[in-house]
């Protein structure tokens, strides 16, 4: 993950709000009819990227249910990013990182987190069939777990762009259980400048409780995404960001 987490609170004061999506934290019941079933939203970013939207992926139920293992089971850390090594931020989320034995290793802003082992979750192992059987052809082997505990915790704006690591069209399946929070896409300007400017369009979702959301094609080489602070989401959320990295052993071409 190419991190910006400082930067992102500035860049959202001047992003134009796109939508007033509705805040939904549930209090861990399912009340409403399930009418989502099956739903898939499909929307072409232009030059070669897009993403697809599932809001009922999985039953509000069984997601549920998993938001609960997760939230007891998983050792989560919070850890301080390094900026030439010194301490610079404490990542605003909580994060776990599991991972197929194997794979290249993965580091951001200088902090490489413990790649632990799929067998001993074995709810991600159902997880992530379902989302092989939604995607056929898909071949995720790690991924990334955040819990935002409350709307102060946050991603910043970044892409997950790392082309040893994912190559250079990667795909994520990002899996949201809890509480709704707001999801941002934004166009990179080209070339891409540090820090990146907003250039046109956004893109907005409210992800869902149960909800899947697949980012493909060029999205990680030419959009940002962020997860921004919200003052009235109110209880926790917890998203998997499924990855497909490379063997150690090959090459990033
Ligand atoms: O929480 C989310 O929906 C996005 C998380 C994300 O972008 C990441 O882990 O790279
Ligand atoms: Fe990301």
């Amino acid at each position: 993950m190419a991190f910006d987490e400082g930067f992102a609170a500035d860049q959202m004061k001047k992003l134009m709000p796109i939508s007033s999506a509705e805040f939904a934290c549930p209090n861990n019941k399912c009340e409403e009819k399930e009418e989502e079933e099956g739903v898939r939203i499909m929307r072409d970013l232009g030059g070669g990227s897009s993403v697809v939207y599932l809001p009922q992926f999985l039953t509000c139920e069984k997601s549920w249910e998993y938001f609960r293992y997760l939230d007891e089971h998983i050792p989560w850390s919070r850890p301080t990013f390094h900026v030439l090594g010194k301490p610079a931020l404490l990542q605003p989320r909580d994060v776990c990182y599991i991972a197929s034995k194997g794979l290249k290793e993965l580091v951001y802003s200088e902090y490489t987190p413990y790649a632990h082992s799929w067998d001993d979750y074995p709810p991600l192992k159902e997880i992530l069939q379902e989302v092989h059987k939604a995607f056929p052809g898909s071949h995720f082997n790690s991924v990334l777990i955040n819990r935002y505990n409350s709307g102060n915790d946050y991603v910043g704006w970044h892409a997950d762009v790392h082309e040893k690591l994912y190559g250079p069209t990667p795909e994520i399946a990002s899996v949201s259980f809890g509480c709704e929070r707001d999801f941002f896409l934004k166009k990179k300007s080209p070339p891409p400048p540090p820090p990146p400017q907003v250039v046109g369009e956004k893109h907005h979702f409210n992800l869902k409780h149960g909800s899947l959301l697949l980012m493909r094609g060029n999205t990680q080489r030419d959009w940002l995404h962020s997860v921004p602070k919200r003052a009235n989401a109110e209880s926790a959320r917890i998203n998997l960001t499924f990855r497909r990295v490379m063997q150690m052993s090959s090459s990033s071409s």
